[in-house]
């Protein structure tokens, strides 16, 4: 007989109808118990093993849910948000050109930067993502607003050739970068990366101190890397050589590595990829709405590198749901290798988790639910009537379903969202500072 004090004692014991661990790949659980303790899993296991052994201060039922981990969005602007919709169809270079680089000279600064991460944050949270990437301006504000928040982020900083409102060029960005890096070293939350912005805007010169500082540091290199067909061209014409190649040469492609977006993959890039171990990011919407072009996403996995997925910035997506960034991927990859059964939903959901995990260099404590690991979770709400009749949860989280079904999360165990409300950000009271950059936005445009 087991009595009370036989049991263990824990937190929280989430009794949900439908479990995906994400690892072992494909797995269904069905009347599991998870147990959290403090920032951990401490357990997962059938419903009537946990009542022999756990006790614990909260038990929430969600009969009609499936639990897995918090999605992790590996590529975004999060204070872009204030600019979504601002200027849709249009390609890559002149919508950063005309629209893009001229809106950040006049208006970012610290509290555009503050509101805006704060309005991304919101909107991830809202939708499933626990832990996010960011590549933007004040990187020391979207951290401290990520870490008051309790989100976990990759924050990585600016590096870009020519000056902007957080500094004068690359030596002042890789000198605050430096300080960054110090700053949030041995955080659990915050990850501190270096973002040179694209081969096509930062030169030799600066790409060597990133890797210098990355080796010194441990510091992850986040990258746009062939974004568009005209990137290689014009690489090829005016420098001899693919980017992917340059930054080979130049000891940037390596494990730590994150090659944002890949639209554009020949075999010797294949081969750079496989061999050095750099990660690929997928931002499916952002591809095809600046018609930038598709990432050969089943070929890329199949040579065995590892592809996470990102919405990008909310001004070239134009939302940050990444169940909807799945849906596209898993769709586009099929039409891409020609071949339905390209990226599955299970591969799909671990895309968006444990791959995600593994580009951050942390799969050994985030991603999936297995005891030990970081309590980074989240429930969909399945009920809807447009969602039945379920045969596969893990069909209808790719296919069938928008982020807004989410109704819980959990990041290192602290609740989140709890029956779709936010629980640490108020969400109304953002709103005024929203509505006042979009009259100060809208009023410089029709100028
Ligand atoms: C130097 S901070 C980041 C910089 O990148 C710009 N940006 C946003 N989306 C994209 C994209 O898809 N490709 C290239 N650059 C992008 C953003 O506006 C910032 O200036
Ligand atoms: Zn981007």
């Amino acid at each position: 007989m087991t009595t009370a004090s036989s049991q263990n004692q824990a937190d929280t014991r989430i009794n949900a109808r439908w479990i995906i661990p994400i690892v072992p790949e494909g797995t269904v659980l069905e009347d599991h118990a998870l147990i959290l303790k403090g920032s951990h899993i401490l357990d997962l296991l059938p419903r009537a093993q946990a009542d022999r052994q756990y006790q614990c201060r909260e038990t929430l039922d969600l009969n009609q849910h499936v639990v897995m981990p918090g999605l992790i969005n590996m590529h975004g602007h999060a204070a872009m948000a204030l600019f979504r919709g601002l200027a849709d169809d249009l390609p890559l270079m002149t919508w950063l050109n005309d629209h893009i680089w001229p809106a950040e000279q006049a208006f970012v600064g610290e509290s555009f930067i503050l509101d805006g991460t704060r309005l991304a944050m919101a909107e991830m949270l809202r939708t499933g993502t626990t832990t996010f990437s960011d590549m933007y301006f004040f990187p020391e504000v979207a951290a401290q607003a990520a870490r008051d928040l309790g989100m976990r982020a990759q924050i990585c900083f600016p590096v870009i050739d020519f000056p902007t409102a957080w500094g004068s060029g690359p030596e002042e960005y890789l000198r605050k970068g430096a300080d960054l890096i110090d700053a949030w070293r041995g955080d659990d939350f915050i990850m501190p990366a270096i973002g040179p912005h694209a081969p096509y805007t930062v030169s030799d010169g600066p790409l060597s101190e990133v890797r210098a500082l990355s080796e010194a540091t441990g510091a992850r290199i986040q990258i746009h890397l062939h974004e568009t067909a005209f990137e290689v061209s014009d690489a090829i014409e005016r420098l001899g050589q693919r980017p992917s190649a340059r930054l080979a040469r130049a000891g940037l492609l390596g494990p730590r590595s994150q090659c944002v977006h890949m639209t554009q993959v020949d075999d010797s890039d294949l081969a750079l990829l496989a061999n050095t171990g750099a990660h690929v990011i997928h931002c499916p919407e952002s591809n095809l709405k600046l018609a930038s072009g598709l990432c050969p996403v089943q070929a890329l996995m199949d040579r065995g590198v590892n592809v996470a997925i990102g919405t990008d910035g909310a001004a070239s997506n134009n939302d940050l749901d990444l169940f909807g960034e799945l849906a596209s991927a898993a769709m586009l990859a099929k039409v891409v290798a020609g071949d339905a059964s390209a990226l599955s939903a299970h591969r799909a959901l671990a895309m968006a988790t444990l791959h995600g995990a593994r580009a951050l260099g942390r799969e050994h404590e985030l991603g999936s639910l297995e005891a030990g690991k970081l309590a980074d979770l989240i429930a969909i709400d399945l009920s809807d009537p447009f969602l039945q009749p379920v045969y596969d949860p893990a069909s209808h989280l790719v296919y069938s379903h928008h982020g807004r079904a989410v109704s819980h999360s959990w990041i290192h165990g602290v609740p989140q969202l709890r029956d779709g409300e936010l629980t640490r950000l108020d969400l109304e009271a953002l709103m005024p500072a929203v509505r006042a950059w979009r009259d100060r936005i809208r009023q410089r445009n029709a100028r």
